[in-house]
């Protein structure tokens, strides 16, 4: 499915390409601790019971951490939906054909798509990035030309990409991140859209996270079970055959990623290289948030995982994360949904951490005794 691109052509050049990845993880500080004590101090002062906001609290404690910002500004939001195809579709591993990816893509565009309505809800603006689909779009308003190639190879035969290509992507995304922070977002989302992703999505997690794949294979697009049992196949196959390209969270990425894959891990390390927080949708975007993490693990501190993704594996694999999501609400969509209703809340912490009266300036009497 791949042929030469020209963007890949422009950075052939592997060493440099890993000259500059090394440089922006080495840009990734861990979050800033030592503003806890006094942000925790101040939702102390708020006029509430300790504690009684709950989980806004700490959204709001673990954004004033990633920025570094006693007083954090969040008015200006961005979700980045990356778009790819896969090669190991054609395994029938979906419940729809490939063509859907380019056609969603289409949809996006003219604003039809689930995202377009819940970003717009959100109050976020939309861009989707096109990082390898197999179709070549006019230049519309909203979509971002950076595709690596039309799809990747299929991961049950060998490797999905090469390093370089994967590289290529992992910069792609980081810039896109980058762009957005000169651009003044204060908090980014990432989505994606592409045919059969939930298949490398799972199999990037059985090998990073070393979970059995059979325990984390679901159903994505609606599979019936006897194509269940066959994606499991497919994936135990992709991990077999790629076995000796996975020695590394690069080579992995790699063997059995995507190029939207590595789009949004490399837009997570490009947030966290400049403090902007990032909120991770369902299942195939944490499977990128998992790779930014092994690739580089201070950027985790960035991340706000939306919501507990309804595809069979994403709690395991939110468990072994140690990660509890903002939302349950039975999505199993992607595209950025999750991201985007996850938003009201992060945003609403925000509000409750700048806007709340305290008990003196609000001449309100505190708890007995203290
Ligand atoms: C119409 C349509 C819109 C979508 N929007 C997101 N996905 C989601 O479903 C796909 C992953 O599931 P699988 O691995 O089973 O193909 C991805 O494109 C994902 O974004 C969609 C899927 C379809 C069919
Ligand atoms: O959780 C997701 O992001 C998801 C689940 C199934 C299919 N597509 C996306």
């Amino acid at each position: 499915m791949t042929k030469p691109s020209s963007l890949r052509n422009l950075f052939s050049d592997t060493p440099s390409m890993q000259k500059q990845f090394q440089t922006l993880i080495d840009a990734v500080q861990p979050v800033d601790g030592t503003l806890t004590e006094a942000a925790q101090a101040h939702l102390d002062d708020l006029t509430k019971p300790r504690g009684s906001l709950g989980r806004l609290e700490e959204i709001a404690l673990q954004f004033v951490r990633a920025t570094g910002c006693l007083k954090p500004v969040l008015t200006k939001k961005k979700i980045c939906c990356f778009a790819g195809d896969h090669g190991v579709a054609i395994e029938g591993v979906s419940a729809f054909p490939a063509e859907v990816t380019p056609q969603m893509v289409y949809n996006m565009l003219s604003g039809g798509a689930a995202i377009n309505v819940l970003a717009s809800h959100s109050g976020a603006d939309l861009d989707v990035v096109d990082m390898g689909v197999n179709h070549d779009f006019p230049e519309t308003e909203g979509l971002v030309q950076r595709k690596v190639g039309r799809g990747t190879r299929n991961i049950a035969e060998g490797p999905a990409m090469t390093e370089a290509e994967t590289l290529i992507a992992l910069m792609a995304g980081a810039g896109i991140a980058l762009s957005a922070h000169e651009a003044g977002y204060h908090l980014l989302g990432t989505g994606e859209m592409g045919i059969a992703n939930t298949t490398p999505a799972t199999a990037l997690y059985a090998v990073l996270l070393g979970i059995a794949p059979e325990t984390i294979a679901g159903r994505g697009t609606g599979i019936d079970d006897q194509r269940l049992e066959h994606k499991k196949t497919v994936i135990r196959r992709a991990i077999e055959i790629n076995q000796l390209h996975c020695g590394t969270p690069l080579g992995t990425l790699a063997a059995l990623g995507g190029f939207e894959i590595a789009g949004i891990a490399g837009f997570i390390l490009g947030a966290a290289s400049v403090r902007l927080p990032v909120v991770v949708d369902g299942f195939i975007s944490t499977a990128g948030a998992v790779a930014a993490m092994k690739l580089c693990p201070a950027s985790s501190g960035y991340l706000f995982f939306s919501h507990l993704s309804n595809e069979q594996g994403h709690r395991t694999v939110m468990e072994s994360q140690g990660v509890r999501p903002i939302l349950d609400l039975d999505l199993r969509l992607g595209e950025g949904t999750g991201g985007a209703l996850a938003m009201h809340v992060i945003e609403g912490a925000i509000r409750i951490y700048n806007e709340m009266a305290t008990f003196s300036s609000a001449c309100v009497a505190g708890k007995e005794g203290e």
